[in-house]
Order: structure tokens, then sequence, then C-alpha cells
């Protein structure tokens, strides 16, 4: 990318642990200044890939260049420059909010102010708390804290929201809004759609260790094939062929009991109205946008919330079309 400095360059990323491959040859270029995310399925090789990138862990083949660093020879120096919060954070169990912000602020040369900061991150009613004693929600934030207390220029955030109400992660999104105004480079790891299309400039789909898209979000919903989604119950099967014939309509599925109608227009109009008039009693009727999910259903044939999906009936979807 000629005239545009990069943040991360990640080349060729390969690392197994025993027979398992987590991370697939990834290659990532991350210009400054950039929010930049990762999405992926459980166990998809996300926290490995920013280990990686963090030079926490040394990759079995390939190279990571950090703000023109070395990930692995240049760590010392790295370490100024770049903020961590990981999922699983190892801090003192007895030390209080402000304690930790503190004596992480001395590992910097300019640390940002102790009480702006933690305001900043909504601890302010916390801040003599000890760690142990802080719900999920609240170690989250102080481990945000923490990745940003040394003023980074990339900053790496893995499952920022998590375990957070809507409050607090609408107040993350926007201290991640200020990160950007800051000119500060930003990786975000997540499996929350709508945080990655909210947030980032750019998204790498993670499949299996390996990058299968990337692509801005809206580009990636383009990767869906269908731009809208209508779905409702019917209480009798429906004929296939009145909603095929329909304008707008590119696809008809049946999914779990409901009937899927995929294609592009005033869908939701088109759809209800052709069944009003065939006589079609239906109920939970719902239009929607294509998604970041859809993309990856296309790319990969599964769902990214494996939790949600991976259950899901599909044995009476016979039952609502004829
Ligand atoms: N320290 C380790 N030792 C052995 N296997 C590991 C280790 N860390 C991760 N793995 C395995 O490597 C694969 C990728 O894990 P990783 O944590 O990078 O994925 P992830 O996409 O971040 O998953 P999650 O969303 O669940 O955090 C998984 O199959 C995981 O079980």
């Amino acid at each position: 990318m000629p005239g545009t400095s990069l943040a991360v360059e990640a080349d060729g990323l390969h690392k197994r642990y025993r027979s398992k491959v987590a991370v697939d040859e990834v290659s990532l270029s991350i210009p400054a200044g950039e929010i930049f995310g990762i999405l992926g399925r459980n166990g998809a090789g996300k926290t490995t890939t920013v280990e990686l990138v963090a030079g926490l862990r040394r990759p079995d083949r390939g190279t990571v260049r950090v703000l023109g660093l070395d990930a692995q020879r240049d760590r010392a120096r790295l370490r100024q420059l770049l903020g961590v919060q990981l999922q699983e954070s190892h801090l003192h169990a007895a030390l209080t909010v402000a304690e930790l912000v503190r004596l992480y602020g001395t590992f910097y040369r300019d640390p940002l102010d102790s009480g702006e900061l933690i305001e900043s991150v909504g601890l302010t009613g916390s801040r003599d708390v000890r760690f142990q004693n802080l719900s999920g929600g609240q170690q989250q934030r102080l481990s945000i804290a923490l990745a940003l207390v040394g003023r980074p220029r990339v900053v790496i955030l893995d499952e920022l929201t998590t375990g957070l109400d809507p409050e607090a992660r609408r107040q993350m999104w926007s201290t991640v809004e200020s990160l950007r105004d800051d000119g500060v480079t930003v990786l975000l790891v997540s499996h929350a759609m709508e945080e990655v299309e909210r947030l980032c400039d750019r998204v790498a789909l993670l499949d299996a260790g390996r990058v299968v898209a990337l692509d801005s979000p809206s580009g990636l919903v383009r990767r869906a094939g269908f731009a809208q989604r209508v779905t409702f119950l019917a209480a009798e099967p429906v004929p296939k062929r009145l909603l095929e014939g329909l304008d707008g309509v590119e696809r008809v599925r049946a999914d779990g009991g409901r009937v899927v109608v995929e294609g592009r227009g005033d869908l939701l109009q088109v759809v209800s109205v052709a069944l009003v008039r065939a006589g079609i009693v239906v109920t939970e009727t719902r239009g929607e946008h294509a998604t970041l999910d859809d993309a990856f259903v296309a790319l990969t044939g599964r769902h990214l919330d494996n939790e949600r999906h991976d259950h899901e009936r599909q044995d009476d979807d016979k039952e609502a079309l004829r």
C-alpha cells in the first residue's frame, strides 16, 4: 500500500498446538488508524492470531511487524506502543482498581491520568474495590483501562464487550470510537456481529485458522448473495411456487418450521401482500437485512454463532412448504 503506513503487517502466520493447527497461513496488512475486526466462531483461531501479533506467542512460521517493529525481536520497544486486552487477565487479586491502574501506568513513559481513565471506563464508583471483588463486567472494563493506560498507538481488544450489559457495551464502543478519532489502530476480536458492523473499517472472517474473507462490513454482507430476508410461520404448508414467482424473490426455503424468502427490493411488502391475496394466514413475520452471519454462512456453510445455531432442528423443514 504505497503512501499508507502500516500499523500491522502479518505475513504467512502459522501456529500449531500439538496436532491442532490454530492459525493457518494468516496474512494481514492493517493501515495505521484503522479499526480492524477479526470475526469467527469459537476456536477459529482469533485469540491465537492476536497473541501472535502482540508477540505473546511465537509463530511456527511467518513474521509480524507492528509499527515497523518485529513482534518477537523488538518486544521491549513494542510494549511501549502496544496495548493488549486479552480475554483472561491474571491481575493481582488483592489490589484495587486505582492501585492497578497506577501500577500499570508506571510501566509507561507517559501514562494517562488514572482518575480520568477510570472514569472513562465507568469504574469511578469502584476505584477502591479490590480486583477479586469486582464483577465480571467490571473486571472486563478494568482490563480495557489497563490496555489503554500507556497511550498505545496500536490496541488489541479481545472480546471487548462479552459479559457487559447494553449500557456498558455502548460506553466501550464510544471509547473505541474516540481511539479512532485519536488515530490509534485497533485490532478488535469479536464474535458479536453488531459490534463489528458498527465499529470496524474492515473485517477478516476467520474459520478453522484461515482468513476466508477480508473486506469492509458492507462488502462482506454483499457476499451473502441477497439483500433482504423475510421469514414467517404459516398455519399450513405454503406453495413454494407462489413465493418464487414474486418480484425480487431469489430463493425460497424452509428452516426450522419457518418459511424463509431471500431476495431484494421491498420484499416484506411484496411477500405480505401475496400471502394475504392467497388467503394464507401467517404469524411472526419478520423482515431483515442480510448480516455478516449470512455472509459467513454463504462462505463456509455454517453460522458464526455456533452455540446458538448448532442445536437448531433441521428435520421439520419440509413441513413449511409444499
Ligand atoms: N494453549 C493451547 N493449547 C492447545 N490448544 C489450544 C491452545 N490455545 C488454543 N488452542 C486451540 O486452538 C484453536 C484456536 O483457539 P483460539 O483460542 O485461538 O480460538 P478463538 O477463535 O479465539 O476461540 P474463542 O472464540 O473460543 O476464544 C482451538 O481449537 C483451541 O482449542
